[in-house]
């Protein structure tokens, strides 16, 4: 039987980097992968779906065209090609979590599915044993079914399956309006479909603030897609021509006839079948790895990182996560992952941009001290030139000015939230960055704007006027 330092179950974001780090540190490392390396970022996450994106983009610039005085046009999608130019993209990614690569990075890649055996043992597929100093359980998360009666039967599409898509549906029901159903509702929509995106809570997007829901289901509806909130699907059946759903919403019980189901109603973890019990590792009670802050499981030995843990489902806290447990295992168990400070975008046209708490939850934890700077972007001229002005940049802080959290909804936010990611990280107070010079006209000015309005309203403070005034006075009396 083989031994080694680190055995890393899953080769996602998470397993990869994990792996690469214990190689880099000179480790004996193996990583397990039942099917490919790359994991759900690669093969049919982040790479596809912003590939998709992307296209979908172009289409509706074609459209909307008109507003630079250039005659809009109704594009001509070809949907294979489409599909083709996404799977190039992962493939011009996809040698980075290759085995070569891992095996570069002094990490052995073993194909097959693994089960743990006992505390410090792994069994992959019935055939190698190993055994592990330290093992890393990296096995990511997979779509989740709502139970409604009938759904499983309508062949339901999923962020697995979507991927095989051969023609684009005409009419696509999207359920679940979170980051997935947004995103691909949103592209499929400029692609040509006709979509109905539907969400149970009472706004698109419910962990966001509630403006940022707001702007995008106007952003959606004005591009034509049906947002129906506050709806769900009692009953899927399929029909001689597509699909007939039940929905139950605001309006009472009716009907909706599409020709395909797209389910984005979150995530469950991918646990079964991996001998927990004999490893002695403990689920929590949503049925994720529990961990503790440095990634340990209840089997000191045994470490957990990214989806499979609970932790926002983002490639990369899994990859930050990867790195971690891989350092903790192999050196010292001292490093920890602030979730607080985690940056994440959904990737919408506008996009949504987050980091830190929202606004409920300042108040919830720091009471009516919390105040928020709030930046329409009107008067961002970035926004003007591109006829994009909807958006705004909202940033909670505390009594001193302090940041607390951030949302951006612009076409750029998932660039504009770095540099207030790494405010938050330095604890800074918004006005800080007024003194920072920003490049003009760039999307950034948002967030500057912000700042120095923060500022301005610091110099416009009664004790700072009064002082002013006194040097003004002195000066003049001079
Ligand atoms: C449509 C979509 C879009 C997304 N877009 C973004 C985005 O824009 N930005 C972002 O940050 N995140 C995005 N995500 C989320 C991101 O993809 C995940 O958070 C990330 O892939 C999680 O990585 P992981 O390593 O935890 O798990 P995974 O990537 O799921 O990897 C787990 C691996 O473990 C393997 N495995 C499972 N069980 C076993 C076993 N018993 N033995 C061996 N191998 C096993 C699996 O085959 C898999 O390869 C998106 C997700 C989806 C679905
Ligand atoms: N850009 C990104 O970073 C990105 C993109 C896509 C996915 N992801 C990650 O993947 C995770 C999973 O995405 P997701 O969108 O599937 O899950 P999610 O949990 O984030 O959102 C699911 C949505 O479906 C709704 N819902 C649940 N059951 C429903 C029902 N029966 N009827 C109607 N609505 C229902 C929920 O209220 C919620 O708004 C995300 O949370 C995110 O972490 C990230």
């Amino acid at each position: 039987m083989r031994g080694y330092d680190l055995a890393v179950v899953g080769g996602g974001t998470a397993g990869i980097i994990a792996a690469k780090t214990a190689g880099g540190l000179g480790a004996r490392v193996v990583l397990v992968e039942r099917r490919r390396t790359g994991g759900d970022c690669l093969w049919t996450g982040c790479v596809p779906s912003k590939s998709l994106i992307a296209a979908a983009h172009a289409a509706q610039n074609m459209r909307t065209a008109g507003r630079f005085g250039i005659a809009p046009v109704e594009p001509q999608v070809d949907f294979t090609a489409v599909m083709s130019n996404v799977r190039r993209a992962i493939e011009r990614i996809e040698p980075v979590d290759s085995p070569a690569a891992l095996a570069e990075a002094g990490a052995e890649v073993i194909t097959g599915t693994a089960v743990f055996i006992g505390p410090d043992q792994l069994r992959v597929e019935g055939r190698t044993s190993l055994r592990f100093r330290h093992a890393l359980i990296a096995t990511g998360s997979t779509p989740a079914l709502p139970p409604v009666p009938g759904l499983a039967e309508v062949e339901p599409l999923t962020s697995d399956s979507v991927w095989n898509l051969a023609e684009l549906p005409a009419r696509l029901a999207v359920l679940g309006g979170g980051p997935i159903g947004c995103e691909l509702g949103q592209a499929f929509a400029r692609l040509g479909a006709q979509v109905t995106l539907i969400e149970g809570s009472d706004r698109l997007v419910p962990r966001e603030e509630p403006q940022a829901g707001i702007a995008l289901s106007a952003a959606l509806s004005a591009e034509g897609i049906r947002v129906l909130t506050s709806t769900t699907v009692t009953r899927a059946a399929q029909q001689a021509d597509g699909v007939r759903l039940d929905l139950l919403g605001r309006d009472g019980n009716v009907m909706l006839d599409v020709d395909r189901v797209l389910v984005a109603t979150g995530r469950s973890p991918r646990t079964t079948g991996l001998g927990l019990d004999a490893a002695g590792v403990r689920l929590d009670a949503h049925g994720y790895v529990a961990v503790d802050a440095k990634l340990r499981t209840s089997n000191r030995r045994i470490y957990a990182a990214g989806d499979v843990t609970g932790a926002p489902a983002f490639a990369h806290v899994a990859g930050m996560q990867g790195n971690i447990a891989a350092t903790n295992a192999l050196l010292a168990p001292v490093r920890r992952i602030d979730h607080e400070r985690i940056p994440w975008v959904t990737f919408t046209d506008p996009e949504i941009a987050h980091v830190g708490l929202t606004e409920g939850q300042a108040r919830h934890r720091h009471g009516d001290a919390v105040r928020v700077r709030l930046l329409r972007h009107e008067h961002v001229d970035r926004a003007i030139v591109e006829d994009d002005t909807d958006g705004f940049t909202h940033v909670v802080l505390d009594a001193k000015g302090r940041m607390l959290g951030a949302t951006i909804v612009a076409p750029r936010a998932g660039e504009m939230i770095a540099e207030l990611t790494g405010l938050l990280a330095r604890g800074g107070r918004l006005r800080d960055l007024a003194s920072v010079v920003h490049p003009y006209p760039a999307w950034s000015d948002g967030v500057w704007n912000a700042a120095v309005a923060e500022s301005s309203a610091a110099l416009q403070a009664p004790v700072t006027r009064r002082l002013t005034g006194a040097l003004l006075r002195l000066r003049r009396a001079r």
